[in-house]
Protein backbone atom coordinates (compact mmCIF):
# COMPACT_ATOMS: atom_id res chain seq x y z
CA UNK A 1 0.00 0.00 0.00
CA UNK A 2 1.95 3.50 -0.97
CA UNK A 3 2.23 6.05 2.18
CA UNK A 4 -0.51 8.17 1.03
CA UNK A 5 -4.73 8.68 1.54
CA UNK A 6 -6.96 8.14 -0.94
CA UNK A 7 -8.53 11.83 -0.02
CA UNK A 8 -7.10 14.46 1.43
CA UNK A 9 -9.82 18.08 2.41
CA UNK A 10 -9.66 20.37 -0.03
CA UNK A 11 -11.59 23.35 -0.77
CA UNK A 12 -13.62 24.36 -4.30
CA UNK A 13 -14.37 27.50 -4.94
CA UNK A 14 -15.73 28.11 -1.36
CA UNK A 15 -17.18 24.65 -1.16
CA UNK A 16 -15.04 21.96 0.89
CA UNK A 17 -14.07 19.16 -1.24
CA UNK A 18 -12.46 15.89 -1.41
CA UNK A 19 -9.28 15.55 -3.82
CA UNK A 20 -8.82 11.78 -4.50
CA UNK A 21 -5.64 10.30 -5.55
CA UNK A 22 -5.27 6.72 -7.03
CA UNK A 23 -1.85 5.23 -6.84
CA UNK A 24 -0.81 5.57 -10.25
CA UNK A 25 -2.09 9.30 -9.82
CA UNK A 26 -5.37 9.63 -10.98
CA UNK A 27 -7.36 11.92 -9.33
CA UNK A 28 -10.75 13.41 -8.58
CA UNK A 29 -12.47 16.57 -6.67
CA UNK A 30 -15.58 16.10 -5.33
CA UNK A 31 -17.44 19.28 -2.76
CA UNK A 32 -19.31 17.64 -0.15
CA UNK A 33 -22.72 20.13 -1.41
CA UNK A 34 -23.99 18.11 -4.02
CA UNK A 35 -21.65 15.06 -3.80
CA UNK A 36 -20.75 16.91 -6.70
CA UNK A 37 -17.64 15.16 -8.61
CA UNK A 38 -15.93 18.38 -10.29
CA UNK A 39 -12.99 17.22 -11.90
CA UNK A 40 -11.36 14.01 -12.99
CA UNK A 41 -7.92 13.43 -14.20
CA UNK A 42 -6.90 10.12 -15.74
CA UNK A 43 -3.90 8.70 -14.57
CA UNK A 44 -3.03 10.42 -18.43
CA UNK A 45 -3.58 13.90 -16.93
CA UNK A 46 -6.45 14.96 -18.80
CA UNK A 47 -9.26 16.24 -17.26
CA UNK A 48 -12.21 14.51 -18.77
CA UNK A 49 -15.63 17.07 -16.97
CA UNK A 50 -16.38 20.42 -18.03
CA UNK A 51 -17.12 23.35 -15.39
CA UNK A 52 -18.71 26.82 -16.17
CA UNK A 53 -16.51 29.60 -15.15
CA UNK A 54 -19.33 31.22 -14.00
CA UNK A 55 -20.63 28.59 -12.31
CA UNK A 56 -21.82 29.83 -8.27
CA UNK A 57 -19.03 27.52 -6.14
CA UNK A 58 -20.73 28.81 -2.23
CA UNK A 59 -23.37 26.69 -2.22
CA UNK A 60 -26.33 28.96 -3.30
CA UNK A 61 -27.14 27.02 -6.18
CA UNK A 62 -26.26 24.09 -8.12
CA UNK A 63 -22.62 23.83 -9.51
CA UNK A 64 -23.06 24.10 -13.47
CA UNK A 65 -20.52 21.50 -14.49
CA UNK A 66 -19.26 18.01 -13.44
CA UNK A 67 -21.72 15.22 -12.66
CA UNK A 68 -24.46 17.05 -10.61
CA UNK A 69 -26.59 14.19 -9.01
CA UNK A 70 -29.90 14.06 -9.80
CA UNK A 71 -32.96 13.00 -6.89
CA UNK A 72 -35.50 12.55 -6.65
CA UNK A 73 -36.84 14.17 -9.61
CA UNK A 74 -35.31 14.92 -12.67
CA UNK A 75 -35.93 18.74 -14.27
CA UNK A 76 -39.44 19.31 -14.02
CA UNK A 77 -41.47 16.27 -14.36
CA UNK A 78 -42.58 16.37 -11.00
CA UNK A 79 -44.10 18.97 -8.41
CA UNK A 80 -40.70 18.86 -6.72
CA UNK A 81 -37.76 21.41 -7.00
CA UNK A 82 -35.95 21.13 -10.31
CA UNK A 83 -34.15 18.52 -10.73
CA UNK A 84 -34.21 17.42 -7.32
CA UNK A 85 -32.51 18.22 -3.81
CA UNK A 86 -29.22 16.30 -3.56
CA UNK A 87 -27.39 18.64 -5.85
CA UNK A 88 -28.36 21.45 -3.37
CA UNK A 89 -27.68 19.21 -0.12
CA UNK A 90 -24.49 18.93 1.55
CA UNK A 91 -23.77 15.53 1.91
CA UNK A 92 -21.22 13.31 4.58
CA UNK A 93 -18.28 11.14 3.72
CA UNK A 94 -18.79 8.33 4.76
CA UNK A 95 -15.83 6.06 3.83
CA UNK A 96 -12.49 6.97 1.86
CA UNK A 97 -9.73 4.07 0.86
CA UNK A 98 -7.73 2.20 -1.79
CA UNK A 99 -9.04 -0.71 -3.28
CA UNK A 100 -7.25 -3.15 -5.58
CA UNK A 101 -5.65 0.18 -7.19
CA UNK A 102 -8.89 2.38 -6.82
CA UNK A 103 -8.99 5.34 -4.94
CA UNK A 104 -12.77 5.65 -3.61
CA UNK A 105 -14.98 7.74 -1.58
CA UNK A 106 -18.79 7.07 -0.52
CA UNK A 107 -20.87 10.31 0.24
CA UNK A 108 -24.81 9.33 2.46
CA UNK A 109 -27.74 11.82 2.42
CA UNK A 110 -30.49 11.44 5.12
CA UNK A 111 -33.29 13.45 5.72
CA UNK A 112 -31.79 14.74 8.78
CA UNK A 113 -28.87 16.45 6.18
CA UNK A 114 -31.60 18.17 4.32
CA UNK A 115 -32.38 21.65 4.77
CA UNK A 116 -35.45 22.02 6.43
CA UNK A 117 -37.96 23.32 3.67
CA UNK A 118 -36.70 20.50 1.27
CA UNK A 119 -36.96 17.86 3.91
CA UNK A 120 -40.65 19.18 4.48
CA UNK A 121 -41.43 19.14 1.09
CA UNK A 122 -40.51 15.55 0.67
CA UNK A 123 -41.07 14.21 3.72
CA UNK A 124 -39.84 10.28 3.22
CA UNK A 125 -37.28 8.22 4.92
CA UNK A 126 -34.68 7.60 2.68
CA UNK A 127 -30.53 6.95 2.61
CA UNK A 128 -28.75 7.88 -0.59
CA UNK A 129 -25.19 6.78 -1.09
CA UNK A 130 -22.71 7.93 -3.84
CA UNK A 131 -19.16 5.85 -3.95
CA UNK A 132 -16.89 7.50 -6.37
CA UNK A 133 -13.92 5.43 -7.60
CA UNK A 134 -10.93 6.04 -9.97
CA UNK A 135 -8.12 4.15 -11.44
CA UNK A 136 -5.89 4.26 -14.21
CA UNK A 137 -8.56 6.62 -17.02
CA UNK A 138 -11.25 5.07 -15.38
CA UNK A 139 -14.31 6.20 -13.41
CA UNK A 140 -16.65 4.36 -11.29
CA UNK A 141 -19.69 5.97 -9.82
CA UNK A 142 -22.36 3.81 -7.75
CA UNK A 143 -25.90 5.51 -6.33
CA UNK A 144 -28.09 3.73 -3.93
CA UNK A 145 -31.52 4.43 -3.21
CA UNK A 146 -32.72 3.16 0.35
CA UNK A 147 -36.49 3.29 1.27
CA UNK A 148 -35.89 3.42 5.17
CA UNK A 149 -39.05 4.77 5.76
CA UNK A 150 -42.84 3.30 6.38
CA UNK A 151 -44.08 4.80 3.06
CA UNK A 152 -43.79 4.03 -0.08
CA UNK A 153 -42.47 6.50 -2.53
CA UNK A 154 -41.08 6.67 -6.06
CA UNK A 155 -38.42 8.54 -7.24
CA UNK A 156 -36.19 9.53 -10.38
CA UNK A 157 -32.61 9.72 -11.09
CA UNK A 158 -29.74 10.61 -12.87
CA UNK A 159 -25.65 11.61 -12.75
CA UNK A 160 -25.68 14.14 -15.29
CA UNK A 161 -22.44 14.07 -16.31
CA UNK A 162 -20.84 17.49 -18.44
CA UNK A 163 -17.86 15.94 -20.27
CA UNK A 164 -15.24 18.17 -21.32
CA UNK A 165 -14.81 18.28 -25.25
CA UNK A 166 -12.86 20.43 -27.71
CA UNK A 167 -15.37 21.89 -29.89
CA UNK A 168 -19.33 20.15 -29.35
CA UNK A 169 -19.99 20.14 -33.12
CA UNK A 170 -17.45 17.94 -33.60
CA UNK A 171 -18.10 15.01 -31.50
CA UNK A 172 -20.13 11.98 -32.11
CA UNK A 173 -22.04 9.68 -29.57
CA UNK A 174 -22.82 6.38 -30.57
CA UNK A 175 -25.42 3.81 -29.33
CA UNK A 176 -28.22 6.15 -28.30
CA UNK A 177 -29.39 6.32 -32.33
CA UNK A 178 -29.34 3.88 -34.92
CA UNK A 179 -26.78 6.35 -36.51
CA UNK A 180 -24.63 8.34 -34.66
CA UNK A 181 -25.52 11.30 -32.80
CA UNK A 182 -23.82 14.81 -33.96
CA UNK A 183 -24.95 17.95 -32.19
CA UNK A 184 -25.83 20.78 -34.53
CA UNK A 185 -27.52 23.15 -32.25
CA UNK A 186 -29.61 23.32 -28.91
CA UNK A 187 -30.23 19.94 -28.23
CA UNK A 188 -32.39 18.33 -25.20
CA UNK A 189 -33.31 14.49 -25.45
CA UNK A 190 -34.67 11.74 -23.69
CA UNK A 191 -33.67 8.26 -24.47
CA UNK A 192 -35.87 6.01 -22.81
CA UNK A 193 -34.50 2.35 -22.84
CA UNK A 194 -31.26 2.81 -23.97
CA UNK A 195 -28.68 0.89 -24.63
CA UNK A 196 -26.35 -0.13 -21.43
CA UNK A 197 -22.98 0.92 -23.54
CA UNK A 198 -23.16 4.10 -25.40
CA UNK A 199 -19.74 5.82 -26.79
CA UNK A 200 -18.29 9.70 -26.68
CA UNK A 201 -16.11 10.84 -29.42
CA UNK A 202 -13.97 13.34 -29.51
CA UNK A 203 -11.67 13.65 -32.47
CA UNK A 204 -9.61 10.86 -31.28
CA UNK A 205 -10.42 10.82 -27.88
CA UNK A 206 -13.06 7.68 -27.52
CA UNK A 207 -15.26 7.41 -24.10
CA UNK A 208 -17.07 4.27 -23.12
CA UNK A 209 -19.82 4.29 -21.13
CA UNK A 210 -21.24 1.86 -19.36
CA UNK A 211 -24.61 1.89 -17.45
CA UNK A 212 -26.12 -0.66 -14.95
CA UNK A 213 -29.62 0.04 -13.17
CA UNK A 214 -29.84 3.52 -14.78
CA UNK A 215 -32.35 2.38 -18.23
CA UNK A 216 -32.58 5.91 -19.87
CA UNK A 217 -29.68 8.36 -21.08
CA UNK A 218 -30.49 12.07 -21.72
CA UNK A 219 -28.47 14.11 -24.11
CA UNK A 220 -27.94 17.90 -23.57
CA UNK A 221 -26.33 20.84 -24.95
CA UNK A 222 -27.78 24.41 -24.39
CA UNK A 223 -26.74 25.78 -27.71
CA UNK A 224 -25.34 29.00 -28.82
CA UNK A 225 -29.15 31.06 -27.80
CA UNK A 226 -30.42 29.10 -24.52
CA UNK A 227 -26.06 29.09 -23.54
CA UNK A 228 -26.47 32.94 -23.51
CA UNK A 229 -29.26 32.84 -21.09
CA UNK A 230 -27.93 31.07 -18.45
CA UNK A 231 -26.60 33.59 -16.02
CA UNK A 232 -23.79 30.76 -14.70
CA UNK A 233 -22.62 29.79 -18.30
CA UNK A 234 -19.91 32.32 -20.62
CA UNK A 235 -21.72 32.40 -23.69
CA UNK A 236 -18.97 30.47 -25.78
CA UNK A 237 -18.69 27.40 -23.31
CA UNK A 238 -21.70 25.76 -24.54
CA UNK A 239 -19.24 24.54 -27.60
CA UNK A 240 -16.92 22.87 -24.79
CA UNK A 241 -18.92 20.11 -23.11
CA UNK A 242 -22.15 17.85 -23.84
CA UNK A 243 -24.09 16.09 -21.39
CA UNK A 244 -24.76 12.34 -21.61
CA UNK A 245 -26.54 11.56 -18.12
CA UNK A 246 -27.20 7.85 -17.46
CA UNK A 247 -31.03 8.28 -15.92
CA UNK A 248 -33.67 6.46 -14.15
CA UNK A 249 -36.54 8.62 -15.67
CA UNK A 250 -39.55 6.07 -14.35
CA UNK A 251 -38.05 4.84 -11.45
CA UNK A 252 -39.68 2.02 -9.54
CA UNK A 253 -41.95 3.04 -6.21
CA UNK A 254 -39.52 1.70 -3.38
CA UNK A 255 -41.57 0.06 -0.85
CA UNK A 256 -40.26 0.38 2.82
CA UNK A 257 -36.95 -1.17 2.71
CA UNK A 258 -36.16 -1.63 -0.29
CA UNK A 259 -33.49 -0.61 -2.23
CA UNK A 260 -32.57 0.63 -5.86
CA UNK A 261 -28.65 0.73 -7.56
CA UNK A 262 -27.65 2.51 -10.35
CA UNK A 263 -23.75 2.22 -11.76
CA UNK A 264 -21.66 4.52 -14.36
CA UNK A 265 -18.78 3.09 -15.18
CA UNK A 266 -16.53 5.34 -17.85
CA UNK A 267 -13.02 4.50 -19.45
O1 LIG B 1 -30.33 24.27 -15.62
P1 LIG B 1 -30.47 22.90 -14.98
O2 LIG B 1 -31.57 22.87 -13.96
O3 LIG B 1 -29.16 22.44 -14.39
O4 LIG B 1 -30.88 21.89 -16.13
C1 LIG B 1 -30.04 21.72 -17.22
C2 LIG B 1 -30.64 20.76 -18.25
O5 LIG B 1 -30.61 19.46 -17.71
C3 LIG B 1 -30.98 18.45 -18.64
O6 LIG B 1 -30.88 17.21 -18.03
C4 LIG B 1 -32.39 18.66 -19.10
O7 LIG B 1 -32.74 17.68 -20.06
C5 LIG B 1 -32.52 20.06 -19.70
O8 LIG B 1 -33.86 20.29 -20.07
C6 LIG B 1 -32.04 21.10 -18.69
O9 LIG B 1 -32.09 22.37 -19.30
Amino acid sequence: MPHMDAAISTTFGQLPALLLTAPDGAQATITLYGAHLISWQGADGRERLFCSTQSSLDGSRAIRGGVPVIFPQFAARGEGMRHGFARVSTWRVLETGFDDGWAFAVFALAPADLAPDHAAAWPHGFALSLRVAIRANELSMRFDVQNTGTDAFPFAAALHTYYLVDEVADVRILGVEPEELAITDKFDHVYEGVAPRLALVDGGVVLTLRQEGFTDAVVWNPGAQDAAALADMADEEYRRFVCIEPALLNGPTLQPGEGWRGEYHVS
